[in-house]
Order: C-alpha cells, then sequence, then structure tokens
C-alpha cells in the first residue's frame, strides 16, 4: 500500500504516535469536562522553537482554576518548555521563538507592552533542585514581599509564618528563622521554595518536577502540600512520576515530540483514556 502524503494525512492503521513521528498532524484530545472549568490560564496555539528545532506545536490547553492539573510525557516532549512559557523563562534564551497566545485571567502574557517582572509576581515558580538563596530562613520567604516593597512588619511577619505553616516547615524552623535557609535538609529547602512561591499569593504555581532530588519521605511531604493548595491555589505540575500525577492531581495532560495528545480528569486518563496511546504510556509500556 503506498505511504500516504500531506501534512494531514493520518491512516487509521499507524498509531498518532507513529503519524507524528512521521510528520504529520494530529489533533489533541481534550475531553469535555475540561471546558466546564473556569480557567485560570489560557494556552492557544502554541508553538515554540530553540533555532530551528521546534519544541512546541500548536498547543491549546486551557488549565482550570483552583485544580491541580499535571503534565507527563516521556523524556523531551516539552513539558519543561511549556511550564517555563508560562511565566515568559524562556525569554531569556536567545534563540526562542514562539507563535500564538497565552493568557492569564485573560490578560494576555506575550502581547505587547507586558511588564514581564509585574507578570512574574503572579507566578511562583519551584525548580527541581531547591534553590533557596544564601540568606536567612526568613528572608527567603519573604523576599516576594521586599521586591513588593512591602514595609509593614506586622503584616511581613503574618506573611512569613502564614506561607510556613502553608508549606508544613513552620514547626520545623519556627526558633531558627534568622539562621542561614542553606542549613536546612533539602526536602525542608523544597519546603521553603514552595513557602516563598506561596508567600507572593501568586495566580498561579508552576512547578517543575519538585520532587525529582527528594527522597520518598520528603517527596510524600511535598505531594500531600500540592493537594492542600488545591483550592486556594491554581498549580501546574511537571512530573515524570505517572503515580505522583496520579496521586495529588485533578487533570492530567499527556504530551508527546512537543505536542499535547490527550488531556482530562486526571482518573479518567489513568482509568478509561480515550485514547490507546495514553493507555499504552500511562500503563508504562513505552516512555
Ligand atoms: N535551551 C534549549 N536549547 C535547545 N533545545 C532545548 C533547550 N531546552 C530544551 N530543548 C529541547 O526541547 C525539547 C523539549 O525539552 P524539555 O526539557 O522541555 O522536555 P521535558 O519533557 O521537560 O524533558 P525532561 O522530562 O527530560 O525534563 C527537547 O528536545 C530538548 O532537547
Amino acid at each position: 500500500m503506498p505511504e500516504p502524503t500531506g501534512v494531514n494525512a493520518k491512516p487509521e492503521s499507524i498509531s498518532r504516535l507513529d503519524a507524528i513521528n512521521r510528520g504529520h498532524h494530529v489533533d489533541s484530545v481534550i475531553h469535555k469536562s475540561v471546558y466546564a472549568e473556569d480557567k485560570v490560564l489560557d494556552i492557544q496555539n502554541f508553538n515554540l522553537w530553540y533555532g530551528q528545532k521546534q519544541a512546541l506545536f500548536n498547543v491549546t490547553m486551557p488549565i482550570p482554576r483552583g485544580k491541580v492539573t499535571a503534565i507527563i510525557g516521556p523524556s523531551g516532549c516539552g513539558k519543561s518548555t511549556l511550564l517555563r512559557c508560562v511565566n515568559r523563562m524562556n525569554d531569556l534564551i536567545e534563540t526562542v521563538k514562539i507563535d500564538g497566545e497565552m493568557l492569564l485571567n485573560r490578560d494576555s502574557i506575550y502581547g505587547p507592552g507586558v511588564d514581564v517582572i509585574e507578570l512574574r509576581k503572579k507566578m511562583g515558580m519551584v525548580f527541581q533542585k531547591p534553590n533557596p538563596f544564601p540568606m536567612s530562613i526568613f528572608e527567603n520567604v519573604i523576599y516576594p514581599l521586599r521586591i513588593d516593597g512591602e514595609r509593614d512588619r506586622r503584616v511581613i511577619q503574618a506573611v512569613c509564618e502564614q506561607a510556613l505553616r502553608g508549606a508544613a516547615l513552620w514547626d520545623d524552623v519556627k526558633n531558627r528563622l534568622h539562621e542561614s535557609a542553606l542549613g536546612l535538609s533539602g526536602g525542608q529547602q523544597q519546603r521553603l521554595c514552595l513557602a516563598r512561591a506561596i508567600a507572593g499569593e501568586p495566580d498561579v504555581l508552576l512547578l517543575d518536577e519538585p520532587c525529582s532530588a527528594l527522597d520518598p519521605i520528603a517527596t510524600g511531604k511535598i505531594e500531600d502540600l500540592v493537594q492542600e493548595l488545591r483550592g486556594d491555589y491554581s498549580v501546574l505540575i511537571v512530573t515524570h512520576n505517572m503515580q505522583q500525577a496520579s496521586r495529588v492531581s485533578d487533570f492530567t495532560a499527556f504530551m508527546y515530540l512537543g505536542r499535547l495528545i490527550e488531556y482530562g480528569p486526571t482518573a479518567e486518563i489513568f482509568t478509561r483514556p480515550k485514547l490507546k496511546e495514553t493507555e499504552a504510556y500511562v500503563t508504562g509500556r513505552f516512555g
């Protein structure tokens, strides 16, 4: 049988993933219930290139407010790239070109005249490796208030305690707030980074594999926290770990080679996905 040609040709006999590998266009499957949610973020037809190499292809993905949304997919599929686009961290890479739109609370993230510093204040980000600043625990947590020019000591102290309690770290550190954050364990440092992220009361929390450098106990604590943040915060979390996605998230997006393949409620993605490709990935049959 002759090989089908044309960008949109996708014979039923080959899987979507094979079709993508051959350069064909494949539509994402987004479950209807995603659209019933109020959106905090709206990613629309988003493309990204590192130099000549395209890393994101026409990603359209509404992100529900007050929920935890996980992005899963094999290494190199563009999870971190997509996350970093939300707070325009990819602006820092000279070769990056983008096309498409992202909205935060219906305001354009990439529109002309957007103040990137102000935009980033609306987002909290936690990275793979804990990155406490070389300063005291207290100064780390209240860092977002310092850059905002907050001077009221009572406000600063109240936010510090509230954020540390929110990150389940208050009891560990309340008697050593003015000691260096670098003296904390790795798991405590990551909870401190989470406290710093929530101290700024962000509209969205971006978590890029926040547990990958942590042991199972510290990982469990961060997962518990992420679940507790639901409702108060909208969380977008990138994870390699499918059990983690299924434990902590309300919605899951499966990506492959820069494309969004399937996106829906986590329970559906893990137990009755619409695509056999998603089922193969979540059951560990590839990737
Ligand atoms: N700064 C960069 N310059 C050039 N190419 C990059 C850069 N960062 C990422 N890429 C490429 O873009 C693609 C997507 O990478 P990305 O890190 O977003 O994937 P990922 O799904 O988060 O991977 P992992 O799970 O391994 O962290 C990969 O092919 C990667 O090599």
